[in-house]
């Protein structure tokens, strides 16, 4: 760790002054941390025109617990470069890499403050009518040209290589799918929601599907995956959306972003039962929120498609009818994941503020049996989908 030092917002300041590039020579500047994320510092700098850029940091612990849990800073080079190879590939919805330092797990970002985080506005009912096809579109061509559809052998090795990030895996691994299967002070949830915790966790059928989305987790390096795409990783505004945060970033199976994206609409789905906004609205929005998963998967095929069709390189991948194959276990994949992202965010370590902000106790706890059953029904039944309308149809019968 020689040379590291955590921030404060004094030595943001002398750090972006001393790197020189970024404001006028002489300006003042300010500086505040505003992070509301499990992991790391964020900071705004601004000069006094408000021309401003972002300084994020990494802990040598997760900020959430404490020195308690160190964590590797090893996590700020993943996500920089993974904001910079996805930012190759799709640089409208990238988060853009203004500067990066791995000795002190330090990137500036472009402010995207202009933009809100989808969590937010989706929990004030607020739609956005080019999320899915931009999120459709940042899945599909990111995981296509970091396949082996698209890379050479030996440029995808070693590509699999700096994307090595045990840590964070082993993070994901545990809160995805271990620890809402077994006890651990990690979890949290009412005693209310026991008995059915108790049901999941003897439900042998589920395990043996949890198993088999763990080992494709494991062992299945098909792309470098984003790695948290959830509502709180995504800017949006009526014309724009921006991703953010890859520190999860690895070579992993290809449905577990499209999985985690459309679970966390699902647990909004699940939360406006019980959400504030008179019933109109709230139906509005559980309708808004199936049309954006139904486009999602169909602009994630269709692009996924085409792209197999015309830019694959590899010659036996090119195999007529190989890419359908191969797409339909991704959907299956992108369905258990999707199942896991509801329950774990439901009874696991991190939960989400769609429901955890629901004040009465009663309609909370019938919002989280509801995640609950819906996350079990995907997993379960994930693998008779072969087509997006079958997962779409899929959803639909286990919503309501
Ligand atoms: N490029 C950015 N522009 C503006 N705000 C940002 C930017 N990146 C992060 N933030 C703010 O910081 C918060 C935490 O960032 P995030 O990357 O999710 O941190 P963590 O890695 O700790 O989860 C975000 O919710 C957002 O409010
Ligand atoms: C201790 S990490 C828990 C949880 O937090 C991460 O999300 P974020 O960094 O965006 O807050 C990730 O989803 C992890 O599973």
């Amino acid at each position: 760790m020689s040379g590291y030092v955590a921030f404060d917002a004094e030595k943001v300041i002398d750090y972006v002054t001393h790197l020189g590039h970024f404001f006028a020579e002489g300006e003042t500047l300010s500086c505040y941390e505003f992070g509301d994320g499990n992991l790391n510092l964020v900071f705004r700098v601004q000069d006094t025109q408000r021309n401003s850029i972002i300084v994020k940091q990494a802990l040598p612990y997760a900020r959430c617990v404490g020195e308690s849990w160190p964590l590797t800073l090893d996590r700020a080079r993943i996500e920089a470069s993974v904001l910079r190879r996805h930012g190759e590939i799709c640089p409208t919805t990238t988060a853009k890499v203004l500067h990066h330092n791995s000795e002190l797990a330090v990137t500036i970002l472009e402010d995207l403050g202009q933009l809100h985080i989808l969590r937010g506005e989706l929990n004030q009912a607020h739609t956005f009518p080019q999320l899915s096809q931009d999120i459709a579109t940042y899945l599909a061509k990111t995981s296509f040209y970091f396949s082996s559809f698209y890379l050479e052998p030996s440029e995808k090795k070693a590509l699999v290589t700096e994307f090595t990030n045990p840590e964070l895996c082993a993070i994901t691994e545990d809160l995805f799918f271990d620890d809402p299967y077994r006890d651990t002070e990690r979890n949290h949830f009412p005693s209310a929601l026991q008995a059915s915790v108790n049901a999941l966790r003897h439900n042998k059928a589920l395990l043996i599907e949890i198993a088999k989305l763990k080992a494709q987790f494991l062992n299945a390096p098909e792309t470098l995956l984003h790695g948290d795409v959830h509502t709180g990783s995504i800017f949006v505004s009526a014309e724009q959306t921006k991703l953010i945060d890859p520190e999860f970033g690895f070579f992993g199976p290809i449905g577990f972003d499209l999985g985690s994206f459309i679970g966390n609409l699902l647990l909004n789905y699940c939360a406006q039962h019980a959400r504030i906004e008179a019933l109109p609205k709230r139906r509005n929005m559980q309708v808004y929120l199936l049309d954006c998963i139904a486009s999602t998967l169909s602009g994630f095929y269709a692009t996924w498609l085409k792209l197999a069709k015309t830019q694959t390189r590899d010659l036996s991948l090119q195999a007529e009818g190989y890419a359908e194959y191969f797409l339909t276990k991704v959907l299956q994949d992108a369905v258990g994941y999707c199942g896991c992202e509801l329950i774990r965010r439901t009874i696991g370590l991190a939960h989400v503020t769609d429901i955890d902000d629901i004040e009465d106790d009663t309609a909370r706890l019938e919002v989280q049996k509801r995640a609950l059953q819906l996350g079990e029904q995907l997993i379960l039944n994930a693998n008779k989908c072969h087509t997006t309308e079958d997962v779409y149809q899929l959803i639909i019968s286990f919503v309501n």
